[in-house]
């Protein structure tokens, strides 16, 4: 037995077959027939190659008859990690996208947040996005939610109910003058995030933390900024924001901060930038401010469908990995119209595709490394990978069992065909119909019981 093995607790369940994930050296690595054994903590006790069997099954005392074997078309990979979702913009996700941001802020997301201060209507929202997200493979979410904090502590109760891993983030803006009604005071932004933060830990949820949120920059005074910046501090927590996502914000986060040198420095100045920090968009950053972004480990979350959708840029994703910026995906719904990371790898082909149209030099980005931006890229632009992201022994068992042929899924297999194409094809072509069981720290949470 390989030291990495461990034998020290009980085994829950064994699966043998084939196994996708990345890792640091490899975008995509491929496991056919292996063993895979998760503890009853819900870790990953051991994956090795199937012919270990009968060693396996004395040195971790479980039966090869409580094996479960994948079929021929069926392969297990990672959990998929949404870096940046809006669990309050559910409700019109698929609407509403012609307009730019800073217009569309004002007339479709702003009167729609303020709605979550009914509680009721946020229950409906939020369990029908979890729910949603989970059903499509998400196994981690990094939710905004409102500047509601009861409304907030509700997405993190459903997420835990459900079993989703999540940082929920109960938005901090103290700066609105379209929407009047929408914004807080700076003592209130500050002391409502402080009892945030104070609830939710305290229910001890073990997959579900708070993440210090101010909206983003135009959103907040410097003060409040400020306050953010010590509260994460003091608390030990995950920061998000939005950076850089359109021209015309850039332009305003100029004249609203004349003394910050960039965008990134306003956030840097305030203590925002650290290694727990993830900042959607970022598609008109300067190769200085990525070198920012490296210095203080802040990572950039990717969200295509949105910068399509809402017309706001391209995100250059190698010159973020030539900088070595942690970088992950994110749907960004309702920017993003779609809550599926699946259609955020899509997208996120696209848009590299779009940089390669314009400059043929550009090299497009292959399906295996958004792969694993999807999946290990995410888990690392959360801080979470020590527990998430790939199938590292001592990991939680996050993961998606995808069978391809799923009778009446989108996809048809002509003939068989080798796990790279299954993946391939699933990536591509695939559905929640053929995500046929996710699981979260070993807990099976789709199929949804209830
Ligand atoms: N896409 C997007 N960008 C933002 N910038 C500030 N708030 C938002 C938001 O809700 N969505
Ligand atoms: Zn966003």
């Amino acid at each position: 037995m390989a030291n990495s093995d461990r034998a020290d607790t009980a085994i829950a369940f064994v699966y043998r077959g084939t196994f996708v994930h990345s890792t640091q050296q490899t975008a995509l690595q491929i496991l056919e027939d292996a063993l895979l054994g998760v503890d009853a903590q819900g870790k990953i006790a051991f994956i090795r190659e199937g012919k270990e069997l009968e060693k396996l099954s004395q040195t971790f005392g479980f039966k090869t008859s409580d094996i479960t074997q994948l079929a021929q078309h069926e392969f297990f990979m990672p959990g998929l990690v949404d870096t940046h979702i809006h669990a309050s913009q559910y409700s019109y996700a698929g609407t509403a996208l012609d307009m730019p941001l800073l217009q569309w802020l004002n007339a479709y997301t702003f009167p729609v947040e303020s709605c979550f201060k009914d509680l009721e209507f946020a229950r409906k929202v939020y369990t029908q996005i979890v729910r949603r997200t989970l059903r499509n493979g998400t196994t981690t979410a990094c939710y905004f939610a409102t500047i509601h904090t009861e409304a907030s502590l509700l997405l993190g109760q459903i997420a835990n109910d459900f079993g989703q891993r999540a940082l929920v983030g109960k938005v901090c803006m103290d700066r609105n003058d379209c929407v009047k009604h929408y914004k807080e005071t700076l003592q209130d932004s500050q002391d409502e995030t402080c009892r945030f933060i104070k609830e939710l830990l305290e229910k001890k949820y073990p997959l579900v933390k708070p993440v210090v949120t101010p909206r983003f920059a135009p959103s907040c005074t410097g003060a409040l900024l400020e306050q953010l910046g010590e509260i994460a501090k003091n608390n030990n927590l995950h920061i998000q924001s939005h950076i850089s996502e359109t021209h015309e914000e850039v332009k305003l986060v100029k004249e609203l901060f004349p003394e910050s040198e960039s965008y990134t420095d306003v956030y840097r100045k305030h203590n925002l930038l650290t290694d727990k920090t993830v900042m959607a968009h970022g598609c008109h950053l300067s190769d200085e401010e990525l070198a920012l972004f490296r210095e203080t480990g802040a990572s950039l979350s990717h969200c295509p469908n949105s910068n399509f959708s809402l017309c706001s840029g391209v995100l250059n994703v190698r010159n973020v990995l030539k900088h070595k910026v942690k970088l992950g995906l994110g749907t960004d719904v309702a920017g993003g119209y779609s809550a599926s990371m699946l259609d955020a790898v899509r997208r996120a082909l696209d848009a590299s595709k779009v940089l390669t149209i314009q400059d043929p030099k550009y090299k497009t980005l292959s399906f295996e490394e958004v792969f694993r931006i999807a999946t290990l890229g995410g888990s690392q632009a959360l801080s979470l990978d020590d527990q998430t992201g790939n199938f590292e022994v001592g990991k939680d068992f996050d993961a998606l069992r995808i069978n391809v042929a799923a009778e009446g899924g989108p996809i048809d297999l002509i003939q068989d065909e080798e796990p790279k194409i299954l993946l391939e094809k699933f990536l591509n072509l695939g559905d929640d119909r053929n995500i046929v069981e996710v699981f979260v720290a070993g807990r099976r949470v789709v199929p949804i019981t209830e």
